[in-house]
């Protein structure tokens, strides 16, 4: 288990940094291999990197992208994850990606978990991951302290879960056996309280700090 820590010296630097170490990552994958999955987190920090990435020379027909996680909100909301990577990413030359929405449109995100897992299933191990975090040191929805996060974290927890019991909407999220079993895994987090909180969790169990339980054979990336 391995956990390379990189500091860059401005935010600026990191996501350039990123979007090209990402698009490295997905070309060399292509290189040997039919198609290429990209699973990206929602947040507010990974905006530049999206709109980066979206300008990349890839052949972007072969990769297919999907969140980390998904508010169960409208495409157009304020709070949809969706609704930024299409604006960030899915333009210029990404446009051409195959993007699976994790918004369906069903009242419950329990109702999309069948249809969807059968979507995202053919593009697994996840060739490049991406997660964000909290300063609670939630990722993706798998928040401290949750039942939910605590079914969300098993070994044998199914691809998909809803998560029901957040203050404000649903949400659905993928959970960590497939997110830990991604081939490329990359945590984007900025400025000193993320890094505290990283350095904390650490020391933490998974269900108080549910990103200690994806810290293997990952790269940090991380500027003030
Ligand atoms: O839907 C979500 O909320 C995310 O996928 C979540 O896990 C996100 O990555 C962190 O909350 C960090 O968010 P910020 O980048 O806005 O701090």
């Amino acid at each position: 288990m391995s956990l390379d820590f990189i500091e860059y010296p401005d935010r600026e630097m990191l996501y350039l940094s990123l979007a090209s170490k990402i698009s490295g990552q997905l070309s060399q994958h292509l290189r040997t291999n039919e198609g290429a999955s990209l699973c990206l987190p929602g947040g507010t920090t990974p905006l530049q990197v999206f709109s980066s990435l979206s300008g990349a020379e890839l052949e972007w027909s072969r990769v297919t992208v999907f969140l980390n996680d998904e508010r169960w909100v409208n495409g157009d909301s304020e709070r949809s994850n969706s609704r930024v990577l299409r604006s960030h990413l899915l333009i210029g030359k990404a446009a051409a990606a195959n993007y699976i929405d994790l918004y369906t449109g069903s009242a419950e995100p329990a109702e999309a978990v069948p249809a969807l897992t059968e979507r995202l299933t053919p593009h697994l191990p996840i060739s490049v991951l991406v997660l964000g975090m909290g300063v609670d040191m939630h990722t993706a929805s798998i928040f401290p302290d949750s039942s939910e996060s605590l079914l969300a974290l098993a070994p044998d927890a199914p691809l998909l879960m809803p998560i029901t019991s957040l203050p404000g909407e649903s949400r659905i999220t993928l959970t960590a056996p497939p997110l830990n079993r991604a081939l490329n895994k990359h945590l984007l987090i900025t400025g000193p309280e993320k890094r505290e909180a990283l350095e904390r969790a650490q020391k933490l169990d998974p269900t108080e700090a549910p990103i200690r339980a994806f810290l293997g054979d990952i790269t940090v990336h991380w500027a003030e």
